[in-house]
């Protein structure tokens, strides 16, 4: 069995999955501050050969796992970022200083759709642009959902934005002190992907595919006026892409990968661009 692991800031996701039959078999998250403990949602580390790791916690989180891990599997790959990987040149001055999860995101969205945008809706939204040719731009960081809703110290911060709610009701001005905040930044996460999205293809004149991930990736999907695709494993893809194991990711399938979405062309982008700034 292969175990995938991709530490976020807040949760630490894992996945097992068949080596033979490429099947995904089990999945859980922990809290990244939390310790491996028995009882707790882990996985079975007796059924493990190989173990795939893409972190972005602390460096101890990631020395603390590798140590669990390295006397009872048999290899341990761990992801990081580099200048060039998968036909994708990493845009970054400093290619290793990339969250090593975007990079992940990247050459999975690449492999996918070729050039294309990658949104990662977690404790932070990053957005990530690729163009043809596998030029990486850079790209943006906000706060996520919950981190935006943190900073407020409103007392609203365990009143979650439910992740079934519609985005007219989302956008909708607030009445009562949750709903504003919660309201507000909605309206400040997917505003800023629609607007980034658009003003990043109008600058270099192509309509990219978005892909959408993270915890937050449904919610967000549903404000975002662009065509795109939500791909829950997109960072597990970028793993599969870089350390190919079973005969299917040799073969270049990656799991649970969408139809990448077809672009709206390139003027109806830059239309709905000049309308936002006379508003
Ligand atoms: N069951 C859940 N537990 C915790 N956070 C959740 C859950 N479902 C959605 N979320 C949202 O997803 C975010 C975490 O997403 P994730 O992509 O795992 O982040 P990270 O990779 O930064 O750890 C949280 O900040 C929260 O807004
Ligand atoms: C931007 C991030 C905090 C996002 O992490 P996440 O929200 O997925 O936990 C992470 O990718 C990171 O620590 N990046 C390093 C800084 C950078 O990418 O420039
Ligand atoms: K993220």
């Amino acid at each position: 069995m292969i175990l995938d692991l991709d530490i976020g800031n807040t949760l630490s996701k894992w996945r097992l999955k068949d080596a033979d039959s490429s099947e995904i078999r089990s999945r859980g998250a922990v809290w990244t501050r939390e310790e491996w403990k028995p009882g707790s949602d882990i996985p079975d580390l007796d059924v493990v050969e190989t173990v795939r790791i893409s972190s972005v916690a602390r460096r101890s989180v990631l020395a603390q796992t590798e140590s669990l891990l390295k006397d009872r599997v048999r290899s341990v790959h761990v992801a990081r970022s580099c200048h060039e990987a998968l036909g994708v040149t990493n845009g970054y001055h400093e290619p290793g200083r990339l969250g090593v999860d975007r990079w992940m995101g990247v050459l999975a969205g690449y492999q996918l759709a070729g050039a294309s945008c990658t949104v990662d809706c977690g404790s932070a939204i990053t957005i990530d642009f690729v163009l043809p040719g596998g030029r990486h731009l850079g790209g943006y960081i906000l706060p996520g959902l919950r981190l935006m809703k943190e900073s407020l110290k409103l007392g609203t911060r365990n009143v979650a934005i439910d992740p079934d709610s519609e985005a007219d009701e989302l956008l909708a001005p607030g009445r009562r002190t949750v709903e504003a905040v919660n309201h507000g930044i909605y309206m400040a996460a997917v505003s800023a992907v629609n607007r980034i999205y658009s003003e990043v293809c109008d600058r270099e004149g192509v309509a990219l595919p978005m892909l959408v991930t993270g915890g937050d990736a449904r919610v967000v999907s549903r404000g975002i006026r662009v065509p795109h695709a939500i791909w829950p494993d997109m960072v597990y893809a970028g793993l599969e892409a870089c350390f190919p194991l079973t005969a299917a990711e040799r073969a270049g399938k990656m799991a649970g990968a969408p139809v990448p979405p077809a672009p709206v062309a390139l003027e109806k982008i830059r239309a709905g661009l000049a309308f936002s700034m006379l508003l």
